[in-house]
């Protein structure tokens, strides 16, 4: 009997469980044992739901409070000095590592003033890791027991688990250096980290757990030698030392073979890959397993909504027990489910065709039992023929070929993707047009996400309240946000997206071809939870989507006001995306659409407009090669179709953050303007690369995630450094990103001071000159 695995499952809840106990905590509103106890329960239902539909191999240890590589950097004690030298309770510090904290000092309790570490994406999702940071007096040691204790619960409940960790070669090469050590590259740690991962391997095969999911994700990247060569030094360690259960190495998102001889002939009970991602990797994978090696088929995506096609998953599964025997293969998730919402049963709105098109982590695992079933003789004749009419009817559906969107696609001409002059030439254009000062500030477009905004947005999408008391509710907000800005001496304004419960699914909305979801949560990062719209067929416009709002918000002001939308790329990575259509065909439809809108916005007498690509660089191919050249041409080319109809005088900005990205990818755009999350970057080559960005460019002054509050002083040390190496002239003042999920108090507060600092420079500059 071939069994069934499944690498792990969203955390959230089906209804946001975690969430709601995480941020009541953080407001002080539930207690530490709350929490943790609403953690307990959303892991005993996920591990109780895997087992009644009959998954064999249940994954424990894929909860986390925040992030799993955080926990593990909390695990192994690979926390900075600044986190613990406040001897905060260990959730607290774990917390502080995540988001920063500031706290005035009480009776009983010191000051505390701390920024967060950095976050960055993970592979090529949407999802936000913590990175490790490692510093020269790093001390690796197990605290606590998290994986252990999860374990443990679990089989109380009468669930036998295979826990998942992140492997020592992942963990170290997804991390960096502190700024205290930045000649330290943490992969050099691994023979002293080691030692710590065999211990806990050991306590968790000393408590039972006979194998361990150990991820090595990175193996599906380009890897330096020394990074290669680290998995042979690491798995023969572990291999050594006694009392080390099973390991099942695990890879995702990815082919593996140029890393193969990086795997071969490691002393491992078996391997998983992604072969949703890289079907072709099969021939060369197998060929590395020994005769006892397990080979974990990763064939329902962790990373999509469409449902299986069993007929071509059964096929390869299939292939794959021809090369090594049915005791040997295990039917598997490509990844975790994490990326995925968690229930499709909870979705009562949707076309009952189109959701019928769909498959949640929930359905997911009855996904993989099924396929297990099916390459085991097992009769599921029933399970096979729906799921090959479901598959045919999407095929067909006429919303997946709209004859109009494809016509005007086959008249995208290169004459489209330019603007109609070069930047230097524009520049002294725009100039004449804003008269902007020295170090001009602004924001990246959300303000503050107020309660009574949420509240009411609800109250509207419930038919609660009318369309003219929400468009007065909204008006009523934007004069309030714009009135800040003027107040406070920002240059370039913001209507601060009120209207917007998310910046893509604000216009998937209002775009044809698109399917969305009333509970289909996928975690961000930590307590931000998005829900992805689903590109479903052919994408179109059917009106203007923004240009009423940004029109409002300059009417009542006569500094400029920026128009806001979200890039092409951007909508396209952060929607579930077809799979039926190349990306690049998504997005030129997405570009075509937003094009209009960029038009219209302009027509309306908008003459600034930021078209954010926060995800460019997630949608990079995580191998150099052919693949992702093309990529880098056709989201250059889509960002470049939806913003070049407009005038030299319009000011284009874009905004990225989240990601390193490369300068050079944005260079592409031609925005006039780009602002770029970078507060927390402190790697001098990282700010180096940026100097040289042709056109104007502002980077990030203050953490967007954290209620900590940089003051005047920090704020002209940081631009000081900045300007050590940037021109004066190129540079602008904003924060990393939109303010949405700050609260009003650190945001005034966080904004002033940035002003303030801009001012200063502005001044001495001016006296310079
Ligand atoms: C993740 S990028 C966010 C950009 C958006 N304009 C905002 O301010 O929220
Ligand atoms: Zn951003």
């Amino acid at each position: 009997m071939v069994q069934s695995a499944v690498l792990g499952f969203p955390r959230i809840g089906a209804f946001r469980e975690l969430k709601k106990s995480t941020e009541a905590y953080w407001n002080g509103k539930i207690t530490a044992d709350q929490l943790l106890a609403t953690g307990k329960e959303i892991r005993a239902h996920n591990w109780k739901l895997q087992k009644d539909a009959g998954v064999d191999i249940i994954a424990s240890n894929d909860f986390s409070f925040y992030d799993q590589i955080l926990d593990l950097s909390a695990l192994f004690n690979v926390i900075p000095s600044r986190y613990t030298k406040y001897n905060l309770p260990a959730l607290d510090t774990y917390f502080a590592m995540a988001r920063g904290l500031q706290r005035k000092a009480t009776e009983t309790t010191k000051a505390v003033d701390v920024p967060a570490l950095e976050m960055v994406k993970w592979f090529d999702s949407n999802y936000h890791y913590v990175r490790p940071t490692f510093s020269h007096s790093t001390t690796f040691k197990l605290n606590g027991s998290k994986p252990v204790d999860e374990y443990l619960e679990a089989k109380a409940l009468g669930i036998e688990t295979r826990p998942v960790v992140a492997g020592p070669v992942s963990f170290l090469y997804l991390g960096k250096s502190d700024k205290d050590s930045l000649d330290l590259e943490p992969i050099s740690l691994l023979e002293k980290l080691l030692p710590v991962y065999a211990e806990l391997l050991k306590k968790l095969a000393a408590a039972g757990a006979k194998t361990v999911q150990i991820d090595e994700p990175t193996l599906v990247l380009d890897l330096p030698k020394n990074v290669q060569a680290a998995f042979k030094t690491a798995y023969d360690y572990l291999a050594s030392v006694e009392g080390v259960p099973e390991l099942i190495l695990t890879t995702y998102f990815g082919d593996v073979t140029p890393n193969l001889d990086a795997i071969k002939g490691l002393k491992v009970a078996g391997f998983h890959f992604d072969f949703v991602r890289d079907p072709e990797q099969l021939e060369s994978v197998a060929s590395i397993l020994n005769d006892k090696q397990i080979l974990s088929v990763g064939i329902v995506d962790g990373r999509n909504i469409w449902k299986n096609d069993f007929a071509s998953s059964i096929a390869l599964v299939k292939k794959a027990i021809e090369k090594v025997g049915s005791d040997r293969v295990v039917v598997a998730t490509s990844s975790s489910l994490l990326h995925t919402p968690v229930d499709l049963a909870n979705e009562k709105k949707l076309d009952p065709e189109i959701k019928d098109w769909f498959s949640f982590a929930t359905q997911k695992l009855d996904e993989v039992v099924t396929i297990a079933k099916a390459v085991s003789g097992a009769d599921v004749t029933d399970k096979l023929a729906a799921n090959a009419k479901s598959v045919k009817s999407r095929k067909e559906h006429e919303i997946t070929n709209d004859s109009a969107v494809r016509k005007r696609m086959s008249e995208i001409t290169d004459d489209l993707t330019h603007r109609k002059s070069p930047f230097p030439k524009r520049l002294a254009i725009q100039k004449e047009e804003f008269h902007l000062p020295l170090f001009p500030t602004t924001t990246i477009g959300s303000f503050p996400q107020t309660k009574e905004i949420r509240v009411t947005r609800n109250k509207f999408s419930k038919g609660k309240i009318s369309e003219e008391e929400y468009t007065a509710f909204i008006k009523k907000q934007i004069q309030e946000v714009v009135k800040f800005q003027e107040d406070i001496g920002l240059d370039v304004l913001v209507h601060g997206e009120p209207e917007r419960n998310d910046m893509v699914q604000y216009f998937g909305e209002r775009l044809k071809g698109f399917a969305f979801t009333t509970n289909g949560w996928v975690q961000s990062y930590g307590s931000r939870y998005v829900r992805p719209p689903i590109i479903v067929g052919d994408v179109s416009r059917p009106g203007p989507m923004t240009v009423k709002t940004s029109v409002y918000a300059q009417s009542i002001t006569k500094k400029p006001m920026k128009g806001m939308l979200t890039g092409p790329v951007t909508i396209l990575r952060w929607s579930f995306p077809r799979d039926d259509v190349s990306q690049k065909t998504q997005a030129l439809q997405l570009a075509l659409s937003l094009r209009d809108e960029v038009e219209d916005l302009e027509k309306a007498g908008i003459n600034v407009v930021q078209v954010d690509e926060p995800a460019l660089r997630e949608g990079l191919p995580l191998r150099a090669g052919a693949e992702r050249s093309a990529y880098l041409k056709w989201a250059a080319e889509s960002f470049r179709l939806a913003t070049s109809g407009v005038k030299d005088s319009t000011q284009i900005h874009s905004h990225f953050c989240y990601s390193d990205l490369d300068p050079n990818h944005i260079k592409a755009l031609d925005a006039d303007v780009v602002s770029i999350e970078f507060s927390k970057k402190d790697d001098p080559n990282y700010i180096q690369e940026f100097a040289n960005y042709p056109n104007h460019i502002g980077l990030g002054l203050f953490d967007i995630h954290s209620p900590r509050v940089p003051s005047e002083e920090e704020f002209v040390a940081r631009i000081g450094e900045i300007l050590k190496i940037y021109q004066p002239e190129k540079f602008w003042c904003n924060p990393d990103c939109g303010l949405k999920t700050r609260k009003w108090p650190e945001t005034t507060a966080s904004l002033t001071n940035m002003v303030a600092a801009a001012k200063y420079y502005r001044n001495k500059y001016a006296k310079k000159n």
